[in-house]
């Protein structure tokens, strides 16, 4: 079974305004609210790919209550803990450009920190987890790296959607794919990384500490994967723009999905760049035809002669 951990889960409140302007009352052209976090977005599109999870984090109130029935109403199994304060609210702007204000949720107790925990130790060889997000207000800064070591130690393949030292730190407890942009990869080797080139030389630094598999994507400037012994590039679709969030989970839930079902690892890298994509290009996260559609889109080819440094 693949589990899905968001720690800070939000209902994302998209709100459209034609010229958002400061200091003045803006009026929504459209809004709607979908249930949010990185963990929450994997689980929603593994479902569109027909792949089982099961949805663990913390959930709280009335905002809570909303995604555990949205959640449902797509059939998507969850075991939430629950928490006395309300689950946040995240306002995601669409005017002329992208802003989001993310909240900062719930404090978790030290109770349910070990209920959690607890819930993950149930977890057997041959399971996958799927840690996104950062970590809740509140809750110890090394609980991926604490999940990572007792997941890794027992079998389970362990995903890692998140930045700075919480990443950096699970890398020697081999986790099978972590994800960062390029953005996230330049802060961590206190760099700027821009182009392909530099995204393999940065993605297999990342292999040498640890990783099993790295993505780096570069929104619309395509993408690297990095293996044990291989660097592979791809383009992304072309295609209009219309959300980024949720792109960057839908391309772990790309990945993952796509190599649980074919354990071929290129297919599922073409599959996780046409998830992103296909989530770019759409107002909720992606369908399954959309990716289907583009997924003929990509084409991967090997770096090869290798990456200096
Ligand atoms: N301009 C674009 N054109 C086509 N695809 C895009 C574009 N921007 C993002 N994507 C798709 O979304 C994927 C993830 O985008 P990005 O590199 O911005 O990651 P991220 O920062 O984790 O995403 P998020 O916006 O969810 O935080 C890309 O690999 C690509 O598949
Ligand atoms: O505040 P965090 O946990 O860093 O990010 C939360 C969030 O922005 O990430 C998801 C998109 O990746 C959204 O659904 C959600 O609102």
């Amino acid at each position: 079974m693949i589990y899905t951990v968001t720690l800070n889960p939000s209902i994302d409140y998209i709100v459209e305004v034609d010229q958002f302007k400061v200091n003045q009352l803006n009026r929504t052209k459209r809004d709607t609210k979908f249930p949010g976090g990185k963990g929450i977005n994997v689980s929603r599109v593994l479902n569109r790919i027909n792949v089982d999870s099961i949805a663990l984090g913390f959930l709280g109130g009335f905002t809570g209550s909303f995604i555990q029935d949205f959640l449902k109403g797509e059939q998507i199994q969850t075991d939430f803990i629950e928490v006395s304060e309300d689950t946040r609210i995240n306002v995601k702007l669409k005017s002329d450009s992208e802003t989001e204000i993310n909240g900062l949720g719930p404090s978790i107790s030290s109770l349910q920190y070990e209920q959690i925990l607890e819930k993950i130790k149930q977890l057997k060889s041959g399971d996958t987890i799927i840690l996104a997000g950062n970590v809740a207000p509140n809750m110890p800064s090394d609980f991926y790296e604490t999940v990572s070591k007792e997941c890794g130690n027992k079998g389970i393949d362990v995903i890692v959607d998140t930045s700075g030292p919480s990443l950096l730190n699970v890398l020697k407890h081999k986790p099978f794919l972590i994800k960062p942009n390029h953005h996230e990869l330049g802060e961590i080797f206190e760099t700027e990384v821009h182009t392909i080139e530099e995204a393999a030389l940065y993605g297999k630094k990342l292999v040498a500490l640890g990783a099993k598999h790295v993505i780096v994507s570069m929104a619309g400037d395509g993408a690297v994967l990095c293996t044990s012994d291989k660097i592979y590039t791809a383009n992304v679709p072309k295609g209009n723009v219309v959300n980024s969030v949720g792109a960057g989970d839908s391309l772990v839930a790309g990945f993952v999905g796509t190599y649980k079902k074919t354990g071929n690892l290129l297919e599922s890298f073409k599959f996780s760049i046409a998830s992103g994509s296909a989530t770019a290009f759409s107002a909720d996260l992606c369908q399954k035809a959309d990716i289907e559609r583009l997924v003929s889109q990509i084409e991967v080819s090997e770096i090869t002669g290798g990456v200096k440094g």
